[in-house]
């Protein structure tokens, strides 16, 4: 997410009029800074107006920000325009933050992105730690994503990795893009769970996802002038915004009244949004379900369950081209533990140790969210500091991640960091235990859904790496892998990955046909 810059002519005639007011009512009033607080954690140069926003110019913001910290210390106070920010990037901090203080530090920071998509943060992911958060989480952990729906989502999860699979081998000995079809495969799961079916709007919602959820991570300028309301009004990134929301909105409602009129689920009868309506109709829970409530959850669990299972998928077979060894070794563990049989069990996948510890390291080296934002209400004490009410507060989960106090070598791709006898990284799990490892969150706002996001990444992977043996194109090798990060939410890689499946017939015969 980089910083939207009103570099156009009209904008820049508005640009200039704001800023002369804004210097106008800073000069009178000291509007931003936070006066009153003592002992503020260490800051790096500001700037009259703006404060430290000029600190995020030159890279998406988890680079940026590690920068700071790496200049400043663990805890930096940062006035991000008129927003009070914390940014924490280390274990104990974090620790502090997600764990010990985790209710104080449980809401989710304000963005004008989120709040138009998001049906005014009724959705979970978005929401305020409220009654209705708590009541909408516990529906989503009870009924939603429970473990008995998890595991019924299996015959869901292996019909899209046999579409995937019989694709490749039609394709074997061509360059394909494997980036295109592995978001494919996620997003016609979480489509199937979700709505019962794979839509037919499917990429007209994923092409309205992907720009909403660029706009969404609270980066855009009008973000950090909440109190400019004129900044709101003439953006156009809020215009765009308000008619995909419109447009998201017609869908939505046309597939929930389709479930009102038939009950169309695949796995138990019941799919996601049926699952909604009958709790809606039962009026069992304090907080009636409106349809718009349902509409925000619908959308959180496409928007959640797509973008990032694809972007590990993704990063797990880009870095797996880059290390031969790596992949050799976990070609040979899923071809050994699959050796004779004629279907892949999930229960099968689970056994695969090193798969798992490939996923783990992908999830380290490249988590979907690389900045955990959280917000806290009322003033906070962190290792001393102040941090003031309504920060918002980034945890860098890329800083933590790649911190080489934690990790030997971190910038390399070694799975087996986790399995060294005598090694503190093994016993590092990814269910928010350990806070150099947290891609999945930690704490009461941790994801709700990581069983089912890694049993989706766990046979995907496990089924691309047993049918087929990979190639680069003609022409080029491993090293011209692009492993830049595109601007997103769920950091994506920026550029395809174009690789060539070649598979052996002996490996297919009976498991497909
Ligand atoms: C590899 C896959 C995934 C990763 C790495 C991931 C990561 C995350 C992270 C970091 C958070 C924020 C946690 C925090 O603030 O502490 C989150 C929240 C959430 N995730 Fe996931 N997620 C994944 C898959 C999924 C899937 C498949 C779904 C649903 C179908 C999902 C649904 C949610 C929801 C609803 C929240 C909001 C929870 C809240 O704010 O209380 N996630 N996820």
């Amino acid at each position: 997410m980089e910083i939207e810059l009103p570099f156009n002519f009209t904008t820049f005639i508005l640009f200039s009029s704001f800023i002369f007011l804004l210097i106008k009512k800073a000069w009178n009033k000291s509007i931003f800074s936070p006066k009153g607080y003592e002992n503020l954690p260490p800051s790096p140069s500001k700037l009259p107006v703006i404060g430290h926003l000029h600190h995020l110019v030159g890279g998406l913001p988890h680079h940026t920000l590690r920068r700071v910290a790496q200049k400043h210390g663990p805890i930096v106070y940062l006035q991000l325009g008129e927003v009070p920010s914390v940014l924490i990037s280390s274990r104990e901090a974090t620790k502090d933050v997600l764990k010990l203080q985790d209710p104080a530090f449980a809401d989710r920071p304000e963005s004008i992105g989120s709040k138009i998509m998001w049906y005014d943060y009724t959705d979970i992911a978005f929401c305020n730690y409220t009654d209705y958060l708590k009541q909408m989480r516990k529906i989503c952990i009870l009924e939603l994503l429970s473990a008995k729906n998890v595991k019924s989502f299996v015959s869901i999860r292996q019909d899209e990795a046999l579409n995937l699979v019989k694709f490749l081998r039609s394709s074997s000995g061509e360059a394909i893009n494997l980036t295109e079809h592995v978001f494919k495969f996620t997003s016609s799961i979480t489509c199937r769970v979700t709505f019962g079916e794979v839509i037919r709007d499917r990429d007209t919602m994923l092409a309205m996802l992907k720009k909403a959820l660029t706009l969404a991570g609270g980066f855009m300028l009008a973000d950090f002038f909440p109190s400019m309301k004129l900044l709101q009004v003439f953006s156009w990134d809020r215009y765009k915004l308000l008619r995909m929301r419109g447009k998201l909105d017609s869908i939505l409602d046309g597939i929930v009244n389709e479930h009102k009129l038939k009950q169309s689920g695949e796995f138990g009868g019941e799919d996601v949004i049926d699952a909604l309506l009958r709790l809606q109709k039962s009026g069992q829970y304090q907080i009636p379900i409106t349809d718009e409530n349902i509409k925000a959850i619908i959308f959180d669990m496409f928007s959640a369950g797509t973008e990032t299972s694809a972007a590990t998928i993704d990063w797990a077979m880009a870095e797996l081209m880059r290390s031969p060894r790596v992949m050799a070794k976990v070609q040979a563990e899923v071809r050994e533990a699959f050796k004779g049989k004629t279907k892949i069990e999930e229960s099968d996948v689970q056994t695969l140790k090193y798969l798992k510890l490939v996923i783990k390291e992908t999830l380290r080296l490249h988590p979907p969210f690389p900045l955990l934002p959280r917000a806290c209400r009322d003033e906070c004490k962190v290792d001393g500091y102040t941090i003031p009410p309504k920060s918002k507060v980034l945890i860098n989960i890329c800083s933590l991640g790649r911190d080489p106090e934690y990790w030997d070598q971190p910038d390399n791709f070694e799975p087996e960091r986790f399995e060294a006898i005598n090694n503190n990284s093994s016993s590092i799990d990814l269910y928010g235990n350990n806070m150099e490892l947290i891609p999945f969150g930690a704490g009461r706002r941790m994801c709700p859904a990581i069983n089912f996001g890694l049993a989706n990444v766990g046979l995907s992977l496990a089924q691309l790496v047993f049918f087929f043996d990979w190639k680069m194109p003609q022409g080029m090798t491993s090293d011209d892998i692009d492993m830049t990060e595109a601007v997103g939410m769920a950091v994506p890689r920026k550029a395809a990955l174009i690789l060539v499946p070649t598979t052996s017939s002996c490996r297919l015969a009976g498991m497909i046909d």
